[in-house]
């Protein structure tokens, strides 16, 4: 595992690692307004394995999913996958490679479930070419593995936020990508549709798939990833294996919490428990029947 402080020395950085498979982040920097928000990231999401990137508000996520996808390039440093240099890829050549499900992405196209999941199979057709009867069976497939099946012929803009969250899973699925990127793929989903999605991207790791995907809820963190990239201000503070970052003394600084670690009694997985910072030291105060 590498570890530092929010502020203090610099960690280990990743290696431009071009032979392994999977996605690396060198150094990868991003600013605006003369502030810097990426600060020298480094990262490893190895293929096959689930990667969940994790940090407080603001600290970076979703500006280092889009930086890692192209969307907006890193103004410096590198991000190599499977041994390519991800920003310089011609753009067909990185859509065919790498999708991206973006927190709240626009749905206001007045279209069918089924056709704004066909927009995936664009990247892996002739130019001007229609939607084949395998881009169909693609997309059909996507759907049923987004347990979105059922939406097909809704029009996209009549969905709740949990239906449209699913689609856009459909649509990047429908992709069939190398490098699956996911920014809070769960936020509107509830408790077993939640489990559903992180099921999905477990199978896709299990497929050879690279899968990182930004995520608040520690504990859905904690029970589907394998790795953990904890980042706080534009910085990696901690990175490795689940049950190595996410443990007190990395999760309370970082978070402003009180944190308890405990076991899962089915799976063995951590579970976090969370308390304000000045509840921990505060006195238990008896629970009196009134
Ligand atoms: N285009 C921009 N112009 C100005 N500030 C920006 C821009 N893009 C991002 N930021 C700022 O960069 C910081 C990081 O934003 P980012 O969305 O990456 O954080 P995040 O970790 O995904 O947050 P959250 O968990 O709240 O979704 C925030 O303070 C945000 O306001």
């Amino acid at each position: 595992m590498t570890r530092r402080p929010p502020s203090g020395a610099p960690a280990p950085q990743a290696g431009s690692g071009r032979n392994t498979a999977g996605l690396t982040a060198d150094r990868v920097s991003w600013g605006v307004d003369g502030r810097l928000i990426l600060d020298g990231v480094g990262l490893e999401a190895p293929a096959g394995a689930v990667t969940g990137l994790l940090g407080p508000n603001g600290s970076g996520k979703s500006t280092l999913l889009r930086a890692i996808a192209g969307i907006r390039p890193p103004q410096g440093g590198e991000v190599v996958f499977d041994g390519d240099d991800l920003p310089r890829m011609p753009r067909r050549t990185r859509a065919r490679a790498v999708a991206l499900v973006e927190q709240d992405a626009s749905t206001d196209l007045p279209v069918t479930v089924h056709d704004a999941v066909l927009l995936g199979r664009i990247p892996h057709r002739p130019l001007l070419a229609g939607a084949s009867e395998q881009d169909r069976g693609v997309a059909r497939r996507a759907l049923e593995r987004a347990g979105a099946t059922g939406l097909a012929d809704r029009e996209v803009t009549t969905l709740s936020g949990g239906e449209r969250q699913r689609v856009h899973l459909a649509r990047a699925l429908a992709q069939t990508p190398r490098l699956l990127l996911l920014d809070e793929p769960t936020n509107h989903l509830d408790i077993s549709a939640q489990l559903h999605t992180m099921r999905v991207l477990r199978l896709l790791a299990d497929d050879g798939v690279t899968v990182l995907s930004a995520l608040h809820d520690l504990n859905l963190a904690a029970a589907s990833c394998d790795r953990i990239v904890l980042i706080a201000d534009g910085r990696v503070v901690a990175a490795g294996p689940a049950q190595e970052v996410l443990v007190p003394e990395i999760i309370s600084p970082v978070y402003g919490v009180h944190c308890d670690v405990l076991t899962h009694p089915r799976t063995g997985r951590p579970v976090l428990s969370f308390a304000p910072a000045s509840a921990a030291s505060a006195p238990t105060q008896p629970v009196r029947p009134g």
